[in-house]
């Protein structure tokens, strides 16, 4: 594809926003596309893959093009020359792009693809808890697993359609999606699309929610009638799969800090045509208390580091930082012993967390497990998902039973 100015500089000035203003790549990314209406789906898929690879591969290009932080613009295109050449483009007669070294930087390529923090551009932390927390030969593949691109995942609403109804629907709108064995209500598309613009999307047909994180809901076994508390619904991803699996019957209460997490959860609800969540904000220990041996069901979907879903957010390699991962540990063990309270004797928890490190996950569940609150749970089964080998999002989720008496 022949490179074209005015993409390449909505480029390079979402990399100044990303880098230089601390803007998260998804919001610069929507911003951009917003920028042209003329533009078409490829110029489209141009200015956001290439957003997002220069970003996922900050490090690598960084030191094959010798450029430092903080980066000037000057910067910005040295690396997306070093971009267009690893990628094969011609380059254009551009003064920006005047005096690429083609040769020196497939050269620089070669040399540092030795090494793995660079090869795989993550910062040297990210690098030494991988290595420590997994061993080398996982981290090796889980990291290269987790820089690829992430494929399209749609969950089907059940309240409203089936898997096969929804593939011929987007089949009309020229988007093909094809089923995903041991995931019943998933499609993945075979070409990206922004489906967010289809009228399917709109009439809440489906959600879009990798098919690691569709695992979740089933494991924790819901069925309709029961009251079901989802402890950290956030924007309600796994809340509106509850409503579906429960068929809108029973009672769900979505918690979570923040009020405008909840707003987003309210508009997807009626969208979904979900009527059975209840909304709480979690101010203090009241709002868990009242509830405590109340639920047939809780879902703990903990905060975490995110160092599972590095394909969908690449830019957390660069925002997270050591000490977060300490203190979310913290509150992970928190939220394990609070809201396990709220499950009522033979009633069921599922943990779960969209990290690989066993310190986020087993670790959290043994160490509830030997403490006088997890005295009442056992641990029926559990599951680690690594993006390596599902080639979806890397998940840990663990099913507890807390028992009759
Ligand atoms: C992994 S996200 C949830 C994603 C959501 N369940 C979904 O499927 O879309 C974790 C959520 O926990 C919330 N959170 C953080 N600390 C919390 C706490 N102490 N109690 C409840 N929720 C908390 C965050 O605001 C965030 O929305």
């Amino acid at each position: 594809m022949r490179l074209h100015r005015n993409l390449v500089f909505t480029v390079i000035d979402s990399l100044d926003f990303i880098f230089n203003q601390g803007e998260y790549a998804d919001k610069v990314v929507a911003k951009a596309l917003k920028k042209d209406k003329r533009w078409g789906s490829s110029d489209r898929r141009f200015v956001a893959e290439t957003i997002y690879d220069i970003v996922r591969w900050k490090r690598f290009y960084a030191e094959i093009s010798g450029v430092k932080e903080p980066f000037n613009r000057d910067n910005f295109w040295r690396m997306f020359a070093v971009w267009a050449v690893l990628r094969g483009h011609r380059l254009p007669e551009w003064k920006q792009l005047e005096g690429t070294p083609s040769r020196r930087i497939k050269g620089r390529f070669e040399e540092l693809s030795a090494i793995r923090k660079f090869r795989e551009s993550i910062p040297d932390w990210i690098d030494e808890t991988g290595v420590r927390e997994l061993g080398e030969v996982v981290w090796e593949k889980e990291i290269a697993a987790q820089n690829k691109q992430a494929e399209v995942v749609l969950r089907v609403n059940t309240l409203k359609t089936n898997v096969k109804k929804l593939q011929a629907i987007l089949a009309e709108q020229k988007i093909q999606a094809k089923t995903l064995k041991g995931y019943p209500d998933a499609l993945v598309l075979e070409e990206r699309a922004n489906v967010f613009l289809t009228d399917a999307f709109r009439e809440g047909l489906f959600e879009v929610q990798d098919a690691s994180s569709q695992l979740v809901v089933p494991l924790l076994d819901v069925q309709p009638g029961m009251r079901v508390v989802d402890a950290c619904a956030g924007a309600g991803g796994k809340t509106l799969h509850m409503a579906s699996l429960m068929q809108n019957k029973g009672q769900i209460i979505a918690m979570d800090l923040y009020e405008s997490k909840m707003k987003q959860l309210k508009t997807r609800a009626k969208r979904n045509g979900v009527f059975n969540i209840e909304y709480r904000i979690i101010e203090n220990n009241k709002t868990i208390k009242k509830l405590y041996d109340k639920a047939d069901r809780v879902l703990i979907d903990a905060p975490c580091s995110g160092l599972g879903v590095l394909r969908r957010n690449p830019d957390a390699k660069w925002k997270l930082q050591p000490e977060f991962v300490e203190n979310i540990k913290k509150t992970q063990q928190e939220v394990l012993q609070s809201y396990s309270k709220m499950v009522k004797p033979g009633g069921k928890l599922v943990y779960a967390t969209c990290s690989v490190l066993p310190s986020e996950n087993r670790e959290q569940v043994d160490a509830f497990l030997r403490s006088e609150g997890g005295k009442q749970f056992q641990l029926e089964k559990d599951r680690n998902v690594l993006a390596s080998v599902s080639g979806f999002d890397g998940f840990y989720m663990a099913l507890l039973h807390k028992k009759n008496s």
